[in-house]
């Protein structure tokens, strides 16, 4: 049978875990108008492990932002406005930036992210659409990229309606004519929404506030949005269909999905043809989900009567755009999201986000990395840093030229799969696997991204366990398959290398290694030792460490029975010399002996 015995020599009091980085940027919730913010329910989780040398960050805004917002970066960060750069001098300032803030204006390209050698760390976008920022690239230098969902729907969803109706009624066409000193009543009779067909394309948030001003409008409205929930639909009184039912039966369609690979283009020759003559289409959402060229020939052929465009494939334009330049044509220079209440909108949910990300939280916004929510964080914080001290231990353990390739990682808990997300926990364990190991640096951001570039299969299991699932979960296993260890009682009776923690009073412990059961506080430095189970061992191994006056913050001893194997572990505050370490070999009752940095 193994049993345990523990022995703190000298207590060394541990910093509460925290989640937030180790550098200490302030918190910038602290004016009174700020409260309300800080009470937000808001998602938070580890993102970055630097310590950041300035103590300030420095945040980039190539684009114009609210004033809250830039007021609120400037409490946290120096803030710098450089407006209108060129590609090559966004690459060329991005090296010294933390953050960089951009609205639709600026692409930020593989190159940026190259170009920042490591040091940008998060992307704010001040609005929605981020298909001007390269998500791959940002995942794999492990940036992350957080958008301002939802303080702009209103505007856009005003101003698809603005085009809507000065469409109908030729509004922009009638206002340059009287300009031009001519009177031509006749020549701009609009036609009626109410009553008409409003196809809907992408019902999400600016789509189906769109929809609910078109009824208001007394127009009938349907939508197409393979991903939207039908009750939802329902509840607005809108009918979903197909993408060609709805093109088909529409006397207007409205423009609201985001350009993917799957939405660029969708509205080509062949969807133009399955038109009512005469339909009239309005985009608010982004130029290349039209085939430009293909809506020039519709206009022209008439089955396309008037377009109404905030949006294009170019921006701005080429002058000479026969689109922007046709007499049916109406366009504004992307203004969806520009009205003051929705700007300042924008620059404070950005900034949040971005100074959130900083300081090591994440508001609910990360468009490249899964998001915890605040209450699910605050139970599974120390299992975040056990998962992250056993991955650093698991991996210091392998011999050298073994080459880490399969870890089986095991979570021991009462709850089921549903109630109990594991992704953040995974990437703290790559993290600690991979971090001590290389120069890269991982985070929830790129960390599956970099473990499989590594070939580095990582496994998960559940392992369920009777009674209450109060705790989320009751020990980590973290198991190396097919490797040699450098501490060979490391390595289980099924042949991996074998660590498993708990988490005891909010703080991580080691309570297994190999087929040794152990309890440990991991913090600071370990030797592991094996020996022959005598008297005299602690002490032994205590003078030499004291002789280089070297703390020991705590022992631990596991062993199979009385005068058998035993496994000793010591937690230092400093890591021994040569030396010491050489005279710790010599002890004779000891085999085998590790040093591990946690
Ligand atoms: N012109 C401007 O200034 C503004 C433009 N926008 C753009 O409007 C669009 C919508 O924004 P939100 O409603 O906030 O986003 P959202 O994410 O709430 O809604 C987008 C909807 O499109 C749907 N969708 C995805 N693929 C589709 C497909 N193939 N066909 C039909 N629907 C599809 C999604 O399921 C989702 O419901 C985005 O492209 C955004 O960039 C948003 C704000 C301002
Ligand atoms: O939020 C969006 O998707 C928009 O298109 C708004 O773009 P903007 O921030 O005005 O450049």
């Amino acid at each position: 049978m193994v049993t345990t015995s523990s022995l703190n020599l000298v207590f060394t009091p541990t910093k509460p875990t925290s989640l937030s980085w180790k550098h200490s940027f302030p918190s910038p919730f602290t004016t009174a108008n700020c409260t309300r913010r800080q009470n937000r329910k808001a998602y938070r989780f580890v993102v970055f492990a630097t310590v950041l040398a300035d103590p300030k960050p420095t945040v980039l805004v190539a684009e114009k932002l609210g004033k809250a917002g830039l007021e609120l970066l400037k409490t946290f960060a120096n803030v710098d406005c450089s407006y209108n750069l060129s590609p090559e001098e966004l690459c060329t300032k991005i090296s010294l930036c933390d953050a960089l803030i951009v609205r639709s204006g600026t692409k930020v390209t593989r190159e940026v992210f190259e170009r920042s050698g490591g040091r940008l760390k998060v992307v704010g976008r001040a609005g929605v659409g981020i298909d001007n920022v390269d998500l791959s690239a940002a995942t794999e230098h492990g940036c992350l990229v957080v958008n301002a969902p939802t303080a702009n729907t209103i505007a856009a969803a005003e101003h698809g309606i603005a085009l809507l109706t000065a469409m109908a009624r030729n509004i922009a066409q009638a206002d340059a004519s009287i300009k031009a000193g001519k009177w031509q009543r006749s020549k701009y009779i609009g036609v009626s929404l109410v009553g008409k067909t409003l196809a809907v394309i992408g019902f999400g948030k600016v789509g189906s506030e769109v929809a609910r001003r078109a009824k208001g409008l007394g127009m009938h409205v349907i939508a197409h949005d393979p991903y939207a929930p039908a009750d939802r639909a329902r509840a607005i009184g809108v009918d979903l269909l197909t993408f060609e039912e709805a093109i088909s039966i529409a006397d207007f369609i409205s423009l609201h999905m985001p350009l993917t690979p799957a939405t660029s283009k969708i509205f080509n020759d062949q969807a133009f043809s399955r038109m009512k003559k005469g339909v009239r289409i309005v985009n608010v959402a982004r130029g290349g989900v039209i085939d430009e060229e293909a809506l020039v020939r519709a206009l022209d052929s008439g089955i396309v009567a008037q377009a109404a465009l905030d949006v294009f494939t170019e921006e701005p334009p080429p002058k000479d755009s026969r689109l922007v330049l046709h007499e049916n044509v109406t366009v504004t220079p992307h203004l969806g999201a520009s009205t003051t209440e929705a700007q300042e909108g924008v620059a404070i949910e950005v900034a949040e986000a971005v100074i959130g990300a900083l300081r090591g939280e994440l508001a609910a916004t990360a468009v490249n990395a899964p998001m915890v929510p605040a209450e699910v964080l605050t139970e599974l914080a120390p299992f975040v840093t056990l998962s992250e001290k056993l991955g650093r231990l698991a991996v210091q353990l392998v011999a050298g030229g073994s080459g880490v390739q399969s870890v089986k990682v095991t979570y021991a808990s009462a709850r089921g799969p549903d109630d109990l997300d594991t992704r953040l926990l995974r990437a703290m364990i790559t993290k600690g696997l991979i971090e001590p190991i290389t120069s890269v640096f991982i985070n929830l951001v790129n960390a599956d991204f970099t473990a499989k570039q590594r070939g580095l299969r990582i496994t998960e299991e559940r392992f369920l366990l009777d009674g209450s699932p109060e705790n989320p979960l009751e020990f980590i296993q973290v198991q190396i398959a097919n490797v040699e260890s450098k501490f060979a009682t490391a390595i289980s009776d099924s042949g991996e290398i074998k660590v498993e923690g708990r988490v005891k009073d909010r703080k991580p412990h080691l309570t297994k290694v190999g087929s040794f059961s152990v309890d440990v506080s991991m913090e600071g430095s370990l030797i592991l030792c094996r020996q022959v189970d005598q008297p005299g061992m602690i002490g032994s191994v205590g003078n030499i460490l004291g002789e280089e006056n070297i703390n020991v913050s705590f022992m631990s001893v596991g062993r199979i029975a009385p005068r058998k194997q035993a496994v000793m572990i010591i937690g230092v505050d400093k890591e021994p010399n040569k030396e010491a370490l050489k005279k710790i070999g010599e002890i004779p009752a000891i085999e085998e002996f590790v040093f591990l940095k946690l």
